[in-house]
Order: C-alpha cells, then sequence, then structure tokens
C-alpha cells in the first residue's frame, strides 16, 4: 500500500543542510501496521509527511496503491491524499468553532453529502461519544478530542492511516482505544504507519522499525 524506495529529504535549515530522512527504504503492506520508533529530531514527523503526500523528497519514490503521488499534478495528489490517507496527530487539530458531529464531517462534506451525518454518528458511535455530538471541541476531555480525530481521519473510508504520536498526551485508557482502534482498522485489511517516541503499549503485533539519524532499520532482523 505505501512503500519508499531510497527515499532522502535534505532540508537547507539555518546552519546548513539537514539529511532528514537518509535513503529510506521500507513498505506497509495492507492489513499491516507498522510501528516507527525513535528519537527526538530523527526524521519521524519527516517521514510521515512525505508518505502524506505533503513533503516531496528530494530523491527516491513513494508510492501510494501503486502511484507515486509526486509524479501527479497537485490537484491529483490532494484527490489522492483524501481518498487514500487519515491523518492523526498527538495535537488533535480539530477545528475549535465547529460541533464534534462537523469535525467528523469535515474530510469530504462535499463526496459524501447525503450519508454523511449517519455516517459521522456511527463513527462518534464507535469511539463513545454520541452524547458529545453538538459539543466543541474545547468542552471534551483531552481524550475525547483524540477520539474525535480518530473518527474523522475514519470518516472518509481511508486505506491508508498515518499518525504521529497519536497517545502522546492521552492517559494510559484513552490511549489504548485510539491504539485499539489502529489494530482493528489494519485487521480489517487497512494500512497504519505509526510513529512514536516512546514505547507505546498497546500495538499488538505490528512490525517495528527503529529511526536513527533519518535511516530505518529493523529493530528484530527482519524485513523493512
Ligand atoms: N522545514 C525544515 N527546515 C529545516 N530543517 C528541518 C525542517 N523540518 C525538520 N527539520 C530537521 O530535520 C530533522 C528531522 O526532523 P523531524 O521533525 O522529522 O524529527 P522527529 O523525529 O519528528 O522529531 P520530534 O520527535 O521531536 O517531532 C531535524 O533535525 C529537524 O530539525
Amino acid at each position: 500500500m505505501l512503500k519508499f524506495e531510497n527515499v532522502t529529504k535534505v532540508f537547507n535549515g539555518p546552519q546548513g543542510e539537514v539529511v532528514a530522512l537518509n535513503d529510506v527504504s521500507f513498505a506497509v503492506e495492507s492489513g499491516e501496521m507498522v510501528v516507527v520508533r525513535g528519537p527526538s529530531g530523527c526524521g519521524k514527523s519527516t517521514l510521515l509527511l512525505t508518505a502524506g503526500t505533503l513533503l516531496r523528497p528530494t530523491q527516491g519514490a513513494v508510492s501510494i496503491g501503486g502511484t507515486d503521488p509526486y509524479a501527479s499534478t497537485p490537484s491529483l495528489r490532494s484527490a489522492l491524499r483524501a481518498s487514500t490517507i487519515g491523518f492523526v496527530f498527538q495535537q488533535f487539530h480539530l477545528v475549535p468553532y465547529l460541533s464534534v458531529l462537523e469535525n467528523v464531517m469535515l474530510p469530504s462534506v462535499v463526496q459524501f453529502a447525503d450519508d454523511a451525518a449517519l455516517r459521522a454518528q456511527d463513527l462518534l458511535a464507535r469511539f463513545g461519544l454520541e452524547h458529545r455530538a453538538h459539543h466543541v471541541p474545547a468542552q471534551l476531555s483531552v481524550g475525547e478530542r483524540q477520539r474525535t480525530a480518530m473518527a474523522r481521519a475514519l470518516f472518509s473510508r481511508p486505506k491508508l492511516l498515518l499518525a504521529d504520536e497519536p497517545t502522546g498526551n492521552l492517559d494510559s485508557e484513552n490511549g489504548g482505544i485510539v491504539l485499539k482502534a489502529l489494530n482493528a482498522f489494519a485487521a480489517e485489511g487497512g494500512s497504519v504507519l505509526l510513529v512514536t517516541h516512546d514505547s507505546a503499549k498497546g500495538i499488538g503485533s505490528a512490525r517495528t522499525l527503529q529511526m536513527i539519524n533519518g535511516g530505518l532499520v529493523s529493530q528484530n532482523g527482519g524485513q523493512l
């Protein structure tokens, strides 16, 4: 589903060039969750943004479902992103003045206009948020905000979920709910790429890769 081939990303920072991704090759198949661990600054966010079609690599090829997003026009790239990828961040990025229900419906209001509210309500129920549908994010607990963000990420029926420290701000109960949902998404045939700097529990049988200075190595000698 997601494939990186010899991907390198170099930033031109104030102190010169920074190699944020260094010749990274790996794949995430359908039905698989891959966890990338690594210390702060090793390149995890750069990896996710590049996978998310939001940051063009300096070298190498990215493929999502067989398509190279960076070989497409910006509008085709956006369309691929909207139809294929869901994002979950540590900071939930909910729209503060929209209700929980509206936030969940946000990704594809046009595409799913007819059944958007029904689908959003189903997702709210799945994450135990029915009673919060008409609240705004500021009225929610931190765990409820992340569950709302998970519901939003799943709304468009993505094939690939990209998660950046999704449990970083959560207590163990809410962190467990989020990890369970990510595992369930993979068990149903989706692909998950989760990056974290901690040793999050509950990642199940997910393959774990280690990121060091922009490079990716297998943690247990297995396949990348
Ligand atoms: N836009 C940019 N311009 C210059 N350098 C950048 C830019 N974005 C990231 N970097 C550098 O690239 C390297 C990798 O950054 P990245 O944010 O991917 O790391 P990270 O592993 O996600 O860190 P953290 O866990 O702290 O979020 C760092 O040295 C960072 O300073």
